[in-house]
Order: C-alpha cells, then structure tokens, then sequence
C-alpha cells in the first residue's frame, strides 16, 4: 500500500499510509478501536473503494480488475464470525468456494472438502454437522478450511481468537502457523491478542494516527515510545505475553 487514504465523508480514516507484507510472514495489524484495521481490510478485499493511493497485490494495482479478480482467486478470508452459510453443512461450506471459482467434478471436490476439513483438526463427522451444532472453536476452523480451500497464497484473518477460552486461541494459533509453514501463506492478520503476537507472529504493523506508525519485529514495538505501542505492548497483558514465550 502506498500513500492510501480512506475516509467516509469528511472523516479520515487513513491518510498517507505505506504499508509492505513480505510473501511468507505473518503480519499483525493492531491499533486500538476505530484505528482502522476493519476499514484498512475491506479497502484491501475491494468491499471499500480507497479515496486516494495504490494497493498492489501479487505485483498489480488494484483498481485493475483483473488483479480484484486474481485476489479474489488467490486469497482467503476468516471472519471475525466465521461468515459460514448457516443452512449449509460444513463440508456444503468448504466445498462453496470451488462452485463459485472452478469446475471439477463434484465427487473430486467432495474429497478437497474433506481433505480441507482434515487439514484444520476437525473430525471427519464435523462436516455433516451445521455451524449452529458446533462450538465456537471448532466454527473457526470449518471457516478456516473454507478460507483454504482452494489453496491461497494470501490468508486474511480477522481477530481469529476473539472468542475463544486460552486454550483454544493457542491452539488456533498452532494451527495458522503450521498452516502457514505446510501451505507457504502469507498471512494478514487483524488482532488485540498480545499472546497470538508473541507466539506466531513475524513482524507487527501498528496503526495509530490514521497510518502505520510502526512496522516491524515484537521486540521492535517494544522499545518503541510511541504512547499506544508503549501501553500496548508495555503494559500487564504484553508483560505477561512475553513471559509466556521465554
Ligand atoms: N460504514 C462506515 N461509515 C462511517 N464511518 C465508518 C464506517 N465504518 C467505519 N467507520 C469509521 O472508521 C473508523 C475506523 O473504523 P474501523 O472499524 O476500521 O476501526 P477498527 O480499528 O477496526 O476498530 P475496532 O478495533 O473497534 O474493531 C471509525 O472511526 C469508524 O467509526
């Protein structure tokens, strides 16, 4: 992103702001509420139009839509609420993204599904069952494997451990790590979660003041004397989050 600005109205919400993700890292966006991680993400999914500067994905402007297209094709998106079609079964859902993008026989893609569904922990039986019957933990995952159906390059995670008791973020956050290293994403995700940060993630992009104010390692944001990024990362949470990694 170069020079990016988005506002609604007369408000601003980004102004001027650069932003890399290096193919293979997991990139955090943090900031705190209404800094623009949920605009910044509909503006880079094409749901938002930007009001100025230039988003490239996969080396191509987006305001080409071919290159729309080639993102639609070549990313995948977890909702913060898993955005799973309610009335369909699991395996109806990872098998949605291949109906909509390409034509294989539907026994073929059956087996995709499933293999999908294997990929994110779930049971084989959880494919059958509708989000409703499941638990909040095992919805994030049959939203994940819809997310990585068709094998993306890219992976869009909106806070993907809100919600979810401690023992469920961490293993969530196992699960987009080793997901990360089987299928080489690259992974752009929105979080508050200090512990996700410190366990899985490659560099940290803070968004204050309506730009990237900081980009860089953990222990990068640390030393930091940004006022957000100190009480951020400096505070109970980030202290105990640091400890819990060494
Ligand atoms: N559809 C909209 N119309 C008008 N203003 C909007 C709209 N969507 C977002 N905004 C404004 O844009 C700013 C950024 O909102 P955004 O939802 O991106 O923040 P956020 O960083 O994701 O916050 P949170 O952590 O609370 O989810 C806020 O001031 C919000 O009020």
């Amino acid at each position: 992103m170069r020079g990016l600005r988005t506002a609604f109205g007369e408000h601003v919400v980004h102004e001027d702001l650069d932003l890399d993700v290096c193919r293979g890292e997991i990139l955090a966006v943090v900031g705190g509420s209404g800094s623009g991680k949920s605009v910044l993400l509909n503006t880079i999914l094409g749901l938002k139009e930007p009001d100025g500067g230039a988003i490239e994905v996969f080396g191509r402007d987006l305001a080409d839509e071919k290159a729309r297209d080639e993102l639609e094709r070549r990313a995948g998106v977890l909702f913060q609420n898993g955005a799973l079609y309610s009335t369909l079964t699991v395996i109806e859902n990872v098998e949605a993204p291949f109906l909509e993008h390409v034509r294989l026989p539907p026994d073929f893609v059956r087996d995709l599904a499933r293999l999908k569904i294997g990929l994110v922990g779930l049971e084989a039986s959880a494919g059958d069952k509708r989000p409703a019957d499941l638990s909040g933990g095992m919805r994030k995952r049959a939203g994940m494997a819809r997310a990585i159906a068709l094998d993306p390059d890219l992976l869009f995670l909106d806070e993907p451990t809100a919600g979810l008791d401690p023992v469920g973020a961490a293993s969530f956050d196992t699960l987009v790590r080793d997901l990360r290293d089987a299928m080489g994403l690259t992974v752009f995700m929105i979080t508050h979660d200090l512990d996700t940060i410190y366990a899985i993630c490659d560099r940290v992009a803070v968004l204050a003041d309506r730009h990237v104010a900081a980009i860089g390692p953990v222990a990068e944001m640390e030393r930091s004397d940004h006022p957000w990024i100190r009480e951020f990362f400096g505070g109970p949470r980030g202290r105990a989050a640091r400890e819990k990694q060494s």
